[in-house]
């Protein structure tokens, strides 16, 4: 069981030092918001938020195919974040990395424009990051409605909950790679796409694209954390199948229009869902450690 005060007598200056450290990182590289959110997902679906994605060696999670587009800058935050956490003599070697990256996930939220949030803490980090333990745990870019659900489900997560968090597409980029068959089938361009916005993506991705060229996720405001990304879908403009396909299947488009019209419930499914998302799996009490560097068991 999670606490929203659990550092209280153990660190208690944990959440601003967190945040002055990721601010710091954010004034530096915007890369830093999208990189963090997308990690938080990445730690959560695989063996629960244990910060086993940052564990290190030839086998670990980092390896397989599904986290190597993870970017540089979400690790580097949490690890900055840590060094500022342990800088601090009460603090040293008391606030786990799966906690780290929760309260860094909600500053860089924040600090795009998103809503505020309580995290809840207490998470302990795990001990165990296999290459093999990825395979099959997170969602993919053609997926179809059934097979998000599904996936989202096994961890407790509402189709609404899915719904709202993929909204976390309202900031970053997405290689070539994850699109092109939208564009560059023989059956030609997928229909559910926005003509302009598909003549727009062939330009940017031609066949044989650099494999390093990406497109950002939200066409509109790719650096504002908004709801931009649903009025994107009613117009044929998500840039993934997983996104276009939650307004093209009626069970899913009633949501994807609530959000896309009021903003406010976007945020209010949005905590909620984030905040359902950082209870997954996690180890409390006694169970896995508090590693002493995000990057290698104690
Ligand atoms: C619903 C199913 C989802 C699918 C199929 C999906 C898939 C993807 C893919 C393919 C990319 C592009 C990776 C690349 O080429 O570099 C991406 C990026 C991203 N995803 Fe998701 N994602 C999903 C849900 C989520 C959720 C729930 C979150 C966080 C709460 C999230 C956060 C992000 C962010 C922030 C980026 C941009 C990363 C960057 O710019 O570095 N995604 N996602
Ligand atoms: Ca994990
Ligand atoms: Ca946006």
């Amino acid at each position: 069981q999670l606490t929203q005060n659990f550092y209280q007598h153990i660190c208690p200056n944990v959440e601003s030092i967190v945040r002055s450290a990721v601010t710091n990182k954010f004034q530096q590289t915007f890369t830093t918001a999208p990189a963090t959110l997308r990690l938080f997902l990445h730690d959560c679906f695989v063996r629960g938020c244990d910060a086993s994605v940052f564990l290190s060696n030839e086998n670990a999670e980092r390896e397989h195919h599904d986290d190597l587009s993870l970017a540089g800058d979400g690790f580097d935050t949490v690890i900055k974040a840590k060094a500022a956490v342990d800088s601090n003599p009460s603090c040293r070697n008391k606030v786990s990395c799966a906690d780290i990256l929760a309260l860094a996930t909600r500053d860089v939220i924040a600090l795009t424009g998103g809503p505020s949030y309580k995290v809840e803490l207490g998470r302990r980090d795990g001990r165990i990051s296999t290459k093999k333990s990825v395979q099959h745990k997170l969602p993919h870019a053609d997926f179809n409605l059934d097979q998000l659900n599904t996936m989202f489900a096994s961890h407790a997560l509402s189709q609404t909950d899915m719904i709202a968090l993929s909204g976390a597409h309202t900031l970053g980029f997405s290689h070539c790679d994850q699109f092109s068959k939208r564009i560059h089938s023989k059956a030609g361009i997928d229909r559910t796409l926005n003509r302009q916005y598909a003549l727009q993506l062939k330009k940017t991705c031609p066949v044989n694209v650099d494999p390093g060229t990406v497109m950002n996720l939200d066409t509109t405001t790719p650096n504002i954390f908004d709801n931009a990304y649903y009025k994107n879908l009613q117009q044929g403009k998500g840039l993934l199948t997983s996104d276009q396909v939650l307004f093209i299947d009626a069970r899913s488009r009633p949501t994807v229009n609530l959000f896309a019209s009021n903003n406010n419930a976007f945020n209010q499914a949005f905590v909620t869902a984030i905040t359902k998302l950082g209870r997954v799996g996690v180890l409390t009490g006694l169970e896995g450690e508090i590693r002493r560097d995000c990057s290698q068991v104690n």
